[in-house]
């Protein structure tokens, strides 16, 4: 079992510097697409089986293991399994809601949701969404769902600019991801989130790994902190819908899959230095 090579110099750097200084590292991770294998039906989604038990060992010997997702935060550590691992943070809804120890915090929805709630099913039925649409109420956004659609390429690019419309008008932000867009609360993205985690932790490497369009955010921080003398290394877990990360990414693994291969290569490289 061999780790794999970054194609970066930096990315290169970075893992080193995970592997000579792991009590420095902030290893951080998307949930769905990236711990979680994707499924038709979003509230079927569960962390891959070898996931859990990759993260238990690796958090004892990390500075730090967090999950940003754009699930909320107690949804993504009931799916996920994810309270089995000791010391983790889930920071949920793009970075607005955070589970930590049991407790769950999580600000109060803006009044824009409430609203968007109302009016998005008369929405679709408006510009006539196929059959399959689905809309996944988050409490403190709506995400609306194409993938169980006869043609989910096509539902979404019905539904995208009215979609736009209904956020901006209620002061909401549209987050597009694979075969979903999401209407949601605006000020926080998966990049604040994890500047701010790593901030917090005083991390000297970072570990950001991540499959979608909202992950990007958090791959331009990765590329901030180095900037700040933060080694970073960046993960795409591949798929044939999203092209835009594996060309950013130091480190391109083959789904939810590779990334738990990845887990089991920096669990036993970091065991082989003691
Ligand atoms: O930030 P993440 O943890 O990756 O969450 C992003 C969105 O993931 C979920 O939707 C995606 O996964 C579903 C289950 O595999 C899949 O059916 C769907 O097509 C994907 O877009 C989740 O339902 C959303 O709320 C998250 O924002």
């Amino acid at each position: 079992m061999t780790l794999p090579h970054p194609r970066t110099d930096a990315g290169a750097t970075a893992l080193r510097r995970l592997l000579s200084a792991p009590f420095e590292a902030v290893l951080a991770f998307d949930f769905d697409g990236t711990l979680a294998p994707i499924v038709p039906d979003p509230r079927d989604a569960r962390a891959h089986p070898r996931v859990v038990p990759e993260l238990v060992a690796l958090a004892r010997r990390v500075g730090a293991v967090v999950i940003v997702t754009g699930r909320p935060a107690d949804v993504a550590v009931s799916y996920g399994g994810l309270d089995g691992v000791d010391g983790i943070v889930v920071l949920g809804h793009y970075g607005l809601d955070r589970w930590e120890n049991g407790r769950h915090t999580t600000p109060e929805p803006p009044a824009g949701v409430r609203d968007v709630r109302e009016e998005l099913p008369h929405l679709l039925e408006r510009f006539g969404a196929p059959e399959g649409t689905w809309i996944e109420d988050k409490g403190h956004a709506l995400a609306v769902h194409t993938r169980r659609t006869a043609d989910p390429d096509s539902a979404l690019e019905l539904l995208r600019s009215p979609l736009a419309a209904l956020a901006e008008s209620h002061g909401l932000v549209v987050e597009p991801g694979r075969m979903v867009v999401e209407l949601r609360p605006p000020g926080m993205d998966k990049g604040t989130a994890l500047g701010r985690f790593v901030a917090e932790r005083g991390g000297s490497t970072v570990l950001y790994a991540g499959d979608d369009l909202g992950d990007l955010a958090a791959f331009d921080a990765v590329g901030d902190l180095r900037g700040r003398g933060v080694a970073g290394l960046t993960v795409c877990s591949g798929s044939t819908e999203v092209a835009a990360l594996a060309e950013r990414a130091d480190l391109v693994v083959d789904g939810p899959d590779g990334v738990a291969d990845l887990l089991a290569e920096l669990r036993a490289a970091l065991a082989s230095e003691g």
